[in-house]
């Protein structure tokens, strides 16, 4: 498949022989990896700011990038993200970073280069807010929090 092009800069060399790749054809994710020399112990409940060694520039209001856990780590470890969700902005050009969260019950070590998130690429709708005093009304109107029913 003919996929778009995206600028990425490797920030710490040793990351360049493990860039991000889709793993099948079919991946929606690209597994980011923990650039540190040494392992890092992450505490119950400890949060810490993990660089990636890399930085991509996505260039375009209609893509965002986001950062979500692995699911393995989230569910076997308790480690997930420290903001839940990471959004990457189009006209970011910093290094990618990933807040983990250790709300598991045992200490987790980080090794380096190991996989510690997923990133994926979405498409966005930016748009110009119209005001009005009135909506046209809508089936659900301003029904919310199960209005609909529990079954
Ligand atoms: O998990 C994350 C989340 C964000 N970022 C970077 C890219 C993003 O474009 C920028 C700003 O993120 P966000 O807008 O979510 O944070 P903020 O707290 O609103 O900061 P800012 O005032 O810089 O927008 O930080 C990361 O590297 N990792
Ligand atoms: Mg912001």
């Amino acid at each position: 498949m003919n996929k778009p092009k995206v600028e990425l800069k490797i920030i710490n060399p040793a990351m360049a022989q493990q860039l991000p790749a889709y793993a099948t054809e079919g991946s929606a994710g690209l597994d980011l990896r923990a650039s540190i020399d040494a392992p890092i112990h992450l505490a119950t409940g400890e949060t810490q700011l993990i660089p990636t060694g890399i930085a991509v520039y996505l260039n375009n209001p209609q893509w965002a990038a986001m950062l979500l856990p692995r699911s393995g780590l989230g569910h076997k470890h308790g480690i997930v993200l420290g903001n839940l969700v990471g959004l990457i902005d189009s006209d970011y050009q910093g290094e990618l970073m990933v807040s983990m969260w250790n709300r598991g019950t045992e200490t987790f070590t980080i090794q380096p280069f190991e996989r510690i998130a997923q990133m994926v690429i979405v498409p966005v709708v930016q748009v110009d807010f119209q005001i009005v005093d009135e909506f046209a009304s809508s089936q659900r109107g301003a029904g919310g929090f199960g209005s609909t029913g529990k079954a």
